[in-house]
């Protein structure tokens, strides 16, 4: 079934549903001085991807991703629109999501090191996933189409990845919330499995920032919201810096 769902989609090509910005290959890469992504003002006015080294947007549909994911994922683009929400784009690195400015001198060179959800380069076996930020409602969504390099139970996605996207889509809300944070707390109730290939909702925001102390909550559904999948509440520590990373990119 999952390889039908895969099959399908590659089948179906993924074009019709992205605004092709001809700057940008089809895989995400950003060649030149062109910003990312398509849809936010926010990311398309920041200087820091204006750089001349290449960068993967994996964060675009590819030909592993389901009828469902693009469905879902062009149904949030179109929420783009008008700002309420802004696509987030992702990249192998943590560093490379860091305007130059904010980096620490150490960080500047290059390291053989990898964002852990972005760490497989063949398309559809590991985490597929795409994140969208509402800002005015503290909260950050992640569309997850979790791949068969990720299995526990047979057929079904290994609890730590589930885990890795709850605290990578709770940690990203935190993050552009309250600035840099580090995960102190992440509690979760498995409620039921999520069947590898398909598609779901993990939903997250900041409920409570009290000094230093970032709290968070979490849930993972399925497409249709009918099925809970998993439920989570989070403490994050602002580790320094007092300003958020919307203020610190919008301030650039
Ligand atoms: C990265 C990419 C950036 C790109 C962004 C843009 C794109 C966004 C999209 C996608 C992003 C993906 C995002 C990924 C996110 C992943 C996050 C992680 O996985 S982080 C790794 C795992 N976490 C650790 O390794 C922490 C280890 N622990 C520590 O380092 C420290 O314990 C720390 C920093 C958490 C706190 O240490 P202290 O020394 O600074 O502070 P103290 O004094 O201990 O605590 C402060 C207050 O918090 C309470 N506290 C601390 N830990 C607590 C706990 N576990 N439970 C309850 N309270 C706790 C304390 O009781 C204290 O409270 P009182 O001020 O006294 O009221």
């Amino acid at each position: 079934m999952w390889r039908n769902c895969v099959r399908l989609a590659r089948g179906l090509g993924c074009g019709a549903f992205l605004r092709p910005d001809p700057k940008v290959s089809r895989c995400g890469v950003v060649r030149g001085l062109s910003p990312a992504a398509p849809c936010s003002p926010l990311w398309n006015s920041v200087t820091w991807l204006s750089q001349a080294r290449e960068l993967k947007d994996y964060a675009l549909p590819n030909s592993s991703w389901s009828q469902g994911m693009m469905d879902l994922y062009s149904r949030f683009l179109e929420m783009c629109k008008d700002g309420t929400w802004k696509r987030i784009p992702s990249y192998s690195n943590s560093v490379d999501h860091l305007p130059e400015s904010l980096k620490l001198t150490s960080e500047k060179e290059r390291k053989e090191t990898r964002l852990f959800p972005r760490n497989m380069d063949t398309e559809g076996v590991g985490f597929e996933y795409a994140m969208f930020l509402n800002t005015s409602e503290k909260r950050m969504v992640c569309l997850f189409q979790p791949g068969p390099y990720l299995e526990g139970p047979p057929g079904f996605a290994h609890g730590g990845s589930t885990a890795t996207i709850i605290d990578s889509t709770i940690g990203g809300c935190a993050i552009f919330v309250a600035g840099k944070v580090m995960t102190a707390n992440l509690s979760i109730n498995y409620r039921n499995p999520i069947p590898l290939g398909s598609v779901v909702l993990v939903d997250s925001r900041v409920d409570q920032v009290e000094g230093r102390k970032v709290f968070l909550s979490c849930q993972v559904r399925s497409i249709d919201g009918q099925t809970l999948h998993a439920e989570a509440t989070a403490l994050f520590i602002r580790v320094d810096s007092t300003k958020s990373l919307q203020q610190q990119m919008s301030s650039q």
